[in-house]
């Protein structure tokens, strides 16, 4: 089975990821959003159209046909959250899918060549995530979040060392809160990269919230 992403691109594009819907961009265009932030720095996005005023049907997939579009001109993989059937139909390079969603082996059984992220919060989460096929984690929260409710405890990047002490060298990234002040961190604690939804989406500036992270994150 060739994949387009190996592990070690897969790594980089998992720098600083942008993960993001339209109810995330505080009204202004989330096609406009994204272009501003690949500018800035961001090298991974996905799709996350979920939560009050998220788009459905028809308008759903006409803003994902543009950002998909826009991601693939720029060379940037396209993760689509939760929903395989809008995976396939955009042609995304991956899917998101967390312990409450579809499970992550018959995901990966059925979409053999996309890029299969699975959220893990312990270490017993990630070695079933590994044994199931995921290419990568998202572990958080890392700190407090108010872009998903429904969202675990706060664990901090002690949570991201600890899977690293377990013995977990999946390619992973902290999630939820996490933005310049404090993304050093969750590098320094073993991850590959950062993903965020508002310390970019709901910046008045985009392009430099997203340069601004980028510097906090490389050459540590
Ligand atoms: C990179 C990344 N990590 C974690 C999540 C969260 O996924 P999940 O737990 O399924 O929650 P929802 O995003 O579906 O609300 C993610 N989306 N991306
Ligand atoms: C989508 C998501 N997943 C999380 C997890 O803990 O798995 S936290 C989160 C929201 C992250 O948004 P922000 O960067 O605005 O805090
Ligand atoms: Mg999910």
């Amino acid at each position: 089975m060739i994949r387009k992403w190996d592990e070690a691109q897969l790594r980089e594009a998992l720098r600083l990821y942008l993960v993001m819907g339209s109810p995330n961009c505080n009204g202004a265009d989330p096609y406009a959003v994204l272009e501003a932030a690949i500018y800035g720095g961001v090298t991974m996005f996905q799709l996350r159209e979920k939560g009050p005023g998220a788009l459905q049907g028809p308008e759903r997939l006409a803003l994902g046909s543009r950002l998909r579009r826009l991601c693939a001109q720029r060379g940037i993989p396209f993760i689509v959250n939760d929903d395989e059937r809008l995976a396939l139909e955009l042609e995304a390079d991956g899917i998101h899918i967390g312990q409450e969603d579809e499970a992550a082996a018959a995901v990966r059984k059925r979409l053999p060549q996309m890029i299969v992220g699975v959220s893990a919060h312990d270490l017993g989460e990630a070695q079933s995530a590994l044994s199931d096929g995921a290419d990568y984690l998202g572990v958080g929260p890392q700190y407090a979040t108010r872009t998903k409710l429904d969202a675990r405890e706060v664990q901090g990047p002690a949570g991201i060392a600890l899977l690293r002490a377990g013995g977990i060298a999946l390619p992973l990234v902290g999630i939820g809160g996490i933005d310049a002040s404090n993304a050093s961190h969750v590098i320094r604690a073993g991850a590959d990269g950062v993903a965020v939804v508002s310390a970019i989406a709901a910046a008045s500036s985009p392009r430099e919230a997203a340069a601004e992270l980028r510097e906090r994150i490389v050459n540590l």
